[in-house]
């Protein structure tokens, strides 16, 4: 049995002559919130389209729970939920209406629909008409009605694109309860990491339709090299002293360079050298390139 609730294995796909995706694998483990990340045009939204078969993708390249879609399509899409582009949200009924419209549809019992509610934080807004709420109550509405067939799976395309301060809080809390409370598996798209660094799991980074990263969120934080920012009273002479030495530094203003990380051990030792050369050091920092910096450097090399 797959580990994986989403597998795409070298998957391509065009539009006309302008390749969208190209040799995408993705692997999106189970109970995990994978970020999917990508600047503006990168392929995310294209790829989610192509993950719920609304793009029909290519036979033997994309599997769902070790299903492959197209022969497994009812089956794969049962098991999904998704908010893609806007909720498709009726302003003049309540939210409450909203998800009882649904329960009909799909033939499921209406009491999910007061469950719904409660478990996106819309209970007390129930009987307003969803045309007068906010942008992320229309967004939290939005991911009740993916979620009131129960799927497993649920695909999120920017959901806190236009939110507020609030509304990312309030969405962010919400993924993090599904996946906890509820082992539901969660992808989610977005182009600003900061966004979803702190929820997700796993991060998956394309641009221009290849993926560049995908692991861990620790893994990706790994590779954010540290740099250590030292502050003396002589920067030209500690300069000189560790240039000697082979190592190479960044001047960052008068009085502080930067060299990168390399030991505690060796830290120590260039910080006895300086002193024993009659340099006074004032401070030795170590601080780690952000991870929405580690995002721009990984997307601008393709
Ligand atoms: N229906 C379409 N017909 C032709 N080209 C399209 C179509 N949909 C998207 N594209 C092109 O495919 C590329 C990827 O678009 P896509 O919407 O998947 O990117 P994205 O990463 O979701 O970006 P954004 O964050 O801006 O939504 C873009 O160059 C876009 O212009």
């Amino acid at each position: 049995m797959s580990n994986y609730a989403i597998e795409t294995v070298g998957l391509n796909y065009n539009f006309g002559a302008q390749a969208v995706v190209k040799n995408l694998s993705l692997q999106v483990p189970k109970g995990s919130i994978y970020g999917f990340l990508g600047p503006n045009g990168a392929g995310k939204t294209t790829t989610i389209k192509i993950l719920l078969n609304l793009l029909q993708s290519p036979s033997d390249q994309v599997f769902i729970f070790g299903k492959e879609i197209n022969s497994n399509r009812i089956a794969s899409l049962k098991r999904m939920g998704s908010l893609v582009e806007q909720p498709a949200i009726y302003g003049h009924l309540t939210g409450k209406e909203n998800l009882l419209n649904r329960c009909i549809l799909l033939g499921i019992r209406k009491s999910k629909c007061a469950e719904m509610l409660s478990l996106v934080g819309l209970t007390d807004a129930a009987n307003k008409k969803a045309g007068k709420y906010s942008l992320g109550m229309k967004q939290r509405l939005g991911i009740a009605l993916a979620l009131i067939s129960d799927p497993e799976l649920l695909l999120l395309d920017e959901p806190t694109n236009g939110l507020d301060p609030n509304g990312i809080i309030e969405i962010r809390n919400l993924m993090i309860d599904l996946t906890a409370k509820h082992g539901k598996t969660i992808l989610v798209s977005s182009h600003l990491l900061a966004e979803i660094e702190r929820t997700a799991t796993h991060v998956g980074i394309i641009n221009k339709g290849e993926l560049l990263f995908q692991g861990t969120i620790g893994a990706l934080q790994d590779l954010s090299k540290p740099a250590v920012k030292i502050e003396t009273d002589h920067q030209e002479k500690a300069i000189s002293i560790l240039k000697n030495e082979g190592i190479e530094t960044t001047p960052i203003d008068e009085l502080t360079f930067s060299i990168a990380y390399i030991d505690k051990a060796a830290m120590g030792k260039i910080n006895t050298l300086l002193v024993n050369n009659g340099v006074s050091v004032y401070s030795i920092s170590k601080e780690r390139k952000d991870l929405e910096n580690l995002f721009l450097d990984i997307t601008s090399k393709n």
